[in-house]
């Protein structure tokens, strides 16, 4: 067992060590990761920054459980779930992840509460109520819960996504370009929102990004290059990370 894996404890939302992810076989085989290990702080705000084909995807849904990877092992907080059952990773992905993606992902036909409340109902768990109205109010949904989503703007239905994904109070939140549909303005309210859950709120977050002010918004940046882990970035500004990804040919 590595160092990483024996370090995780109440201080890791979720790790991976000496991760392997193949696509393909023979001549047209890919290594999208090759021999990746890493630690995400809980209450911590991660980026994963990276080229091209670097690998940040593929790292994203192996750490969240929605791959399975060829070598190696992932944490989700004291759980291993690279040795999990297709059920139990269902199960795990439903009650202790949440997801946040590009394209919003909401249900036209419900509205945003309804589309905020609807994997607790599918996992037949009552909402904490006053955990859903901090929620609510931290990201100013509380006059647009009866709204469908095509009532509502691009940047209001990426709330509603972050509010979808952080009501079950999972262990990391997994965000794959949460601002790439969105204008700048909308954009820098979803990064802000993602970063107060993360302060004020004690949630973990964990970002792919290709923007370097995106990236900015977190406390560290993972940089990835040809599937291995190229450095990181304490604290970073956008043009630290935008000299870093030069560096690495992006
Ligand atoms: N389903 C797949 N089948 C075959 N190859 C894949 C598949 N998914 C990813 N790859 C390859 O694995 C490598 C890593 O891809 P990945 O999407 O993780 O990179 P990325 O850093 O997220 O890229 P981008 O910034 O362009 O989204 C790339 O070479 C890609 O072509």
């Amino acid at each position: 067992m590595s160092a990483l894996v024996s370090d995780i404890g109440t201080g890791t939302a979720a790790a991976a060590a000496n991760l392997v992810k193949v696509y393909g076989k023979g001549d047209t085989a890919v290594r999208a990761l090759d021999g990746v290990s890493v630690a995400f702080q809980a209450g911590r705000f991660t980026a994963i920054m990276g080229p091209s084909g670097s690998g940040k995807s593929t790292l994203m849904h192996c750490l969240a459980g929605l791959d399975n990877v060829d070598d190696g092992t992932v944490h989700i907080g004291g759980t291993e779930i690279t040795s999990l059952g297709d059920k139990e990773l269902t199960k795990l992905r439903r009650d202790r992840v949440g997801f946040v993606f590009q394209a919003f992902n909401l249900l036209p036909t419900l509205s945003a509460e309804q589309n905020v409340l609807l994997g607790l109902e599918l996992a037949g768990r009552k909402p904490d109520r006053e955990w859903f109205d901090t929620i609510v109010d931290v990201l100013g949904l509380r006059d647009r819960l009866k709204h469908k989503p095509s009532e509502l703007s691009g940047g209001q239905q990426q709330r509603v996504a972050c509010a979808r994904a952080l009501v079950a109070r999972p262990d990391v939140v997994f965000a794959d370009e949460p601002t790439g549909n969105l204008d700048s303005r909308s954009g820098a309210e979803v990064l802000d929102f993602l970063r107060m859950s993360v302060r004020k709120l004690n949630q973990t977050v964990i970002m792919v990004t290709h923007d370097p002010v995106a990236a900015s918004y977190a406390d560290r940046v993972v940089l990835l290059a040809d599937g291995r882990l190229a450095g990181e970035i304490q604290e970073p500004t956008a043009d630290s990370v935008l000299s870093a990804l030069k560096h690495l040919g992006a």
